[in-house]
């Protein structure tokens, strides 16, 4: 009673034919137009909630009245360990900063080595990989390590299969497949277990040398204590940091080059802004973000339009719960439509194109509206986004000061379509740029 209407089911199959496999995002947006902002669709017997717009989201924020997948006493103590432990190794301050620039001349090498065209897709990939790996592990791997081109394709690949979350959850039983992620994850674990065998070993208590280190010695500290803190639980912890850490911040990043070379005259006004700001300067630091309001609209309009987590991550409600007029029972997928909010007509000056002044006000100053949401919001938002906001900005920056990226004359159109996963991407490409000292602003 009072649970959101929704289109008709099948039996045992409920929606499955009315969600496209491919890109289920269309669908979504037409389901809206028939049923608004709240609705409900059956993922084979399993009732799920579809929130979709500003005020479907805050309804489902506010007050926290949507309790969470494993919002429970596991989630909180790792959650609250990352995030202190992020912040011990320098998130926000300059050390991670150092690591991020440390990186960033890895690809300016890269680069410079690539005479004529560049498919960026594995330089960046390998870029955001090492610099979570620095954080997990401390250590970084050279772009043509075999380990490093193992753990990219396994997670750029697994992206994509698990565009397939309408399948897994609508006949649970393929997921008792050999499905081809499953060894791919399993030989990341392999990976990271060897990882955890040589930190053991070397490891010196009470001087932490990474997030590896600082787990063990929160095991050591909670021993008997009854807390969620297990081996087992460390290494699918790092695979979720990793893995959520990886595509996100390179397919963002494979987007904002896509548009900025399609878009010469935005590339030319943030290369004039970084010029002018950074005078004298070796490098950009994040506080500089502040004194470049152009650069900064432009970061979050490609964040806006690369949509880089389309259907945020799926929810469930673990009680009976009310929302917006609605009743919701206990064990309801909740997925979040994050796009529908980022090209919600009315909350943006310009919806449906690629443009800057979504962020600007008449005055030129940088302004967030409230719909700006690629992180998510509630307690469960992104737990990397101060890093990866850091990232992008160092990146974009970096790369900008040093080079002008040209869209290859024999390269025909660009194709903005993206390809749609859990992480979305732009498709492969190529990207042409002026050796330093030749970039002409
Ligand atoms: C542009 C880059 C990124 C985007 C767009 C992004 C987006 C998201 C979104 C939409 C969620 C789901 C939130 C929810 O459940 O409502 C999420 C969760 C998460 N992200 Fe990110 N993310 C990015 C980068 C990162 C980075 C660099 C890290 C690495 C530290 C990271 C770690 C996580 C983790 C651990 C979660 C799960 C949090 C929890 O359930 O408590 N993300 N992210």
């Amino acid at each position: 009673k009072n649970f959101p209407s929704g289109p008709p089911t099948l039996p045992l199959l409920g929606n499955l034919f009315n969600l496209s496999q491919e890109n289920p995002l269309k669908d979504l947006e037409r389901l809206r137009n028939s049923y608004g902002n709240v609705y409900s669709l059956f993922l084979g017997p399993r009732p799920a909630v579809v929130l979709n717009g500003l005020k479907g989201h805050e309804g489902g924020h506010s007050g926290q009245r949507l309790i969470l997948a494993d919002y429970g006493l596991r989630w909180r103590e790792h959650r609250r360990f990352a995030l202190m432990t992020l912040r011990n190794f320098g998130l926000g301050k300059t050390s991670m900063e150092d690591r991020i620039h440390d990186e960033i001349q890895y690809t300016i090498k890269t680069l410079e080595q690539s005479t004529g065209t560049l498919s960026p897709q594995v330089m960046f990939h390998n870029a955001a990989s090492n610099i979570i790996c620095q954080v997990l592990f401390g250590k970084r791997y050279e772009y043509n390590d075999e380990l490093i081109k193992v753990i990219v394709q396994c997670f750029t690949e697994n992206a994509k299969i698990a565009n397939g979350p309408w399948l897994y959850d609508s006949l649970p039983i393929t997921r008792s497949l050999p499905l081809p992620f499953k060894t791919a994850f399993r030989n990341y674990k392999d990976i990271a277990m060897e990882l955890l065998k040589e930190h053991k070993k070397t490891k010196v208590p009470g001087e932490p040398r990474d997030f590896l280190d600082c787990y063990l010695d929160e095991l050591d500290k909670r021993k008997d204590d009854g807390s969620s803190f297990s081996e087992e639980l460390l290494i699918n912890y790092i695979l979720d940091l990793h893995f959520a850490g990886t595509d996100t911040t390179s397919n963002t990043l494979l987007t904002g080059f896509l548009y900025l070379m399609s878009y010469p005259h935005i590339q030319e006004r943030c290369q004039q802004e970084i010029d002018q700001v950074l005078q004298g300067k070796d490098r950009a630091s994040f506080e500089d973000r502040l004194s470049m309001p152009y650069v900064q609209a432009v970061i979050h309009e490609i964040q806006r339009i690369a949509n880089t987590v389309p259907l945020s991550v799926f929810h469930c409600t673990t009680k009976d719960t009310e929302l917006m007029g609605y009743s919701i029972p206990k064990g309801t997928m909740i997925i979040q439509n994050l796009t529908s909010v980022l090209r919600e007509e009315g909350q943006w000056k310009f919806p449906h194109e690629f443009n800057p002044e979504n962020f600007l006000n008449e005055q030129g100053e940088f302004v967030k509206p409230e719909a700006f949401m690629p992180f998510s919001a509630s307690p469960r938002v992104c737990l990397g986004e101060g890093l990866a906001r850091m990232e992008l900005f160092l990146f974009i920056v970096t790369l900008l000061k040093k080079f002008k990226f040209i869209w290859p004359e024999d390269a025909g159109e660009p194709d903005f379509t993206p390809v749609y996963g859990v992480t979305q991407s732009p498709k492969p490409y190529y990207m042409k740029q002026m050796q330093p000292g030749h970039r002409k602003v």
